[in-house]
């Protein structure tokens, strides 16, 4: 299957199906345009990859091995350099294209900077959006950009989805009244408890985008990232939340974002191969 705005790139090691017959389909998109502190999230979705070449393909807490299921990688999208809308665009041209010639496969994109996720959301139309992320992403607009990364959650609620946000520990006064006045539930860090995450979640709409901004993570654990923020979550903290999603509610789609680095076996890149592979395999275990 070829799509109008990919290109072949460094594939994951183990057997991959043809994206008709996967059961997840991997996309990345290496655009950083707007990063505002420290670029290099278009290294994002190389690093990712050569990550998982370090990690075992089977997860013992699941008895899973990830290598025997269905799953295929599209590559990455041709970004428009310096355009975060028009590459949002192709996201979102692409993940139809993959929902049209496969309708039950779960898109997982990987980022790459956080403006992109709007494509995946506006291709997908998910019910919800539940998103882990240092930042509440809710700024109308950041350096003259409406499209910039620190907007994204802004763009998604106009387009009526119901958001909730978990780890969050940055943002402006006007973003919290935003979320204030149009009903967007967010836990800061400090204050997160898998408890909070049932407690907000339960309530919320089928199917579920589910984003994972890195960031969300404690800068010891993710130093290579965007906007680097101390206080975060651990890394086990968002995996009992990816296994209760994946027990309770229909995921429409996932992403890990906001990864940058510079070389081979980055902490950061380390952490979201990671939790790629728990999510691809929470899934498989407990999806209903
Ligand atoms: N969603 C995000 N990553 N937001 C980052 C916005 C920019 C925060 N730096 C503001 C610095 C002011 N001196
Ligand atoms: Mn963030
Ligand atoms: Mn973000």
């Amino acid at each position: 299957m070829e799509f109008l705005y990919t290109y072949e790139t460094l594939k994951l090691e183990f057997p991959l199906v043809e994206p008709e017959r996967a059961s997840f389909i991997i996309l990345g998109v290496p655009f950083d345009g707007t990063t505002s502190f420290k670029a290099g999230a278009r290294f994002g979705p190389t690093l990712i990859r050569q990550a998982t070449l370090n990690l075992e393909s089977y997860i013992l807490d699941y008895d899973v091995d990830i290598a025997e299921l269905s799953i295929a990688d599209v590559g990455d999208i041709a970004v428009v350099a310096g355009d975060s809308r028009r590459t949002a665009d192709r996201v979102r041209e692409t993940i139809e294209g993959i929902k049209r010639a496969n309708p039950g496969a779960l898109p997982i994109l990987l980022g790459g900077e956080h403006s992109q996720t709007l494509g995946a959301v506006e291709a997908l139309r998910p019910a919800s959006y539940v998103v882990f992320d240092a930042h509440l992403d809710l700024r109308d607009s950041y350096e003259d950009n409406p499209y910039n990364h620190a907007c994204v959650a802004r763009r998604i609620s106009e387009l009526g989805v119901k958001e909730a946000m978990f780890g969050i520990r940055s943002g402006t006064r006007e973003e919290v009244e935003f979320a204030e006045k149009n009903g967007i539930r967010w836990v800061h860090a400090r204050d997160y408890s898998f408890e909070a995450f049932v407690d907000i979640v339960s309530s919320l709409p089928e199917p579920v985008y589910l984003s994972v901004d890195i960031d969300v993570f404690d800068l010891s654990v993710v130093p290579s990232t965007g906007t680097p923020e101390a206080g975060g979550l651990a890394f086990w903290d968002v995996v009992e939340a990816i296994e209760w999603l994946a027990k309770k509610k229909r995921i429409a789609g996932f992403d890990i974002m906001e990864v940058a680095g510079e070389r081979l076996g980055d902490p950061t890149a380390l952490a979201a191969a990671k939790l790629l592979f728990y999510f691809i395999g929470a899934v498989a275990k407990f999806s209903r």
